[in-house]
């Protein structure tokens, strides 16, 4: 079997040409997205950047907010709160991690819940728990709407997701569950992973370790998305990419697979414009304050 190779980019591309369709008549007071940047790190300040280019290219004004690393947890605070009261703001996003020390979820919580297009927010992730209407994280938004776009059945398929974060693992595999999916969550102190992955129909990993689901690792026609981003460190491939996925054995035994990079990144990133121009139009129907 070779895999049919799931292409994110060229769904993100479309869902921007939407987006840029739809904004196009107000141009004149479009919505606005604020980026805060805590510290150097090399690698936000280069998501940053994917960011704001994605923006202006759908017609959504970005803000660009840096801090220093030794910004105290007050003067982030603050700074949220101004973007909190700013009337052409309509979209808020702290870039994760924050400079080590700091206190993640203080921060998050100070994002007024209409503002929060991470949707990673107590109030947004207990409304998706909930099954109420709310900001979706965008990395599990875009991998659900991979999936329905490849047909992928949902119902009644067993969902293997490896990795629990609150980013990634935890709303995803609750969108699965609420597609009716069975859903194993796995981790790091699981045991056996390979026993777990191998029973998947559909594979979902994002735990950060280059190439580490290997081919035996996939039942024979999977599905397997591949949320990983690494930096290759050394041989011929340094600087480029990886996924967390053995691409090159996983594509010989799975059905579908998403690459790294064009695969899940690019639809992360359409899915934060989706949600920014939502937050815009709840913002002017009044909704204030979630
Ligand atoms: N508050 C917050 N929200 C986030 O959504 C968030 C975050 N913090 N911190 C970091 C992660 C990472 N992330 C990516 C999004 C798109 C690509 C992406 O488009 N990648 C391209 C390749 C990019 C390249 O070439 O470097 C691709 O996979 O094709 C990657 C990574 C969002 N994150």
């Amino acid at each position: 079997m070779t895999a049919e190779i799931m292409n994110g980019s060229g769904l993100a591309a479309k869902l921007r040409e939407d987006l840029r369709t739809e904004l196009a008549p107000f141009q004149a007071s479009p919505p606005g997205l604020a980026v805060v940047l805590v510290g150097a790190d090399p690698a936000s300040a280069v998501y940053v950047k994917h960011k704001i280019r994605a923006c202006e290219e759908v017609g959504i004004r970005s803000i660009h907010v840096s801090l220093p690393a030794t910004a105290t947890q007050e003067q982030i605070a603050a700074e949220i709160r101004r973007l909190n009261a700013a009337r052409d703001v309509h979209g808020i996003l702290v870039q994760l991690p924050l400079p080590s020390g700091m206190d993640t979820l203080a921060a998050l919580a100070e994002i007024d819940p209409v503002k929060d297009v991470d949707g990673f927010g107590a109030l947004n992730q207990g409304r998706l728990v909930s099954g109420l209407p709310g900001f979706r994280p965008c990395t599990p938004a875009g991998v659900m709407h991979m999936l329905q776009a490849g047909n992928v059945p949902l119902a009644g398929a067993h969902a293997v997701v490896l990795g629990r974060s609150l980013i990634v693992g935890k709303p995803l595999a609750t969108l699965l569950l609420a597609a009716d999916a069975s859903v194993t969550v796995c981790h790091s102190r699981s045991a056996d992973i390979g026993a777990l992955t191998r029973l998947a129909d559909i594979l979902v990993v994002a735990v950060g370790r280059a190439r580490m689901i290997t081919a035996d690792m996939v039942k024979p026609g999977a599905t397997v998305i591949d949320v990983g981003i690494n930096r290759v460190q050394q041989g011929a491939l340094a600087g480029s990419l990886c996924g967390d996925v053995d691409f090159e054995s996983v594509r010989r035994v799975a059905a579908r697979l998403t690459p790294v990079p064009g695969g899940v990144g690019p639809m992360t990133i359409a899915m934060l414009l989706r949600n920014t121009v939502d937050a815009w139009h709840r913002q002017a129907r009044g909704a204030h304050r979630g």
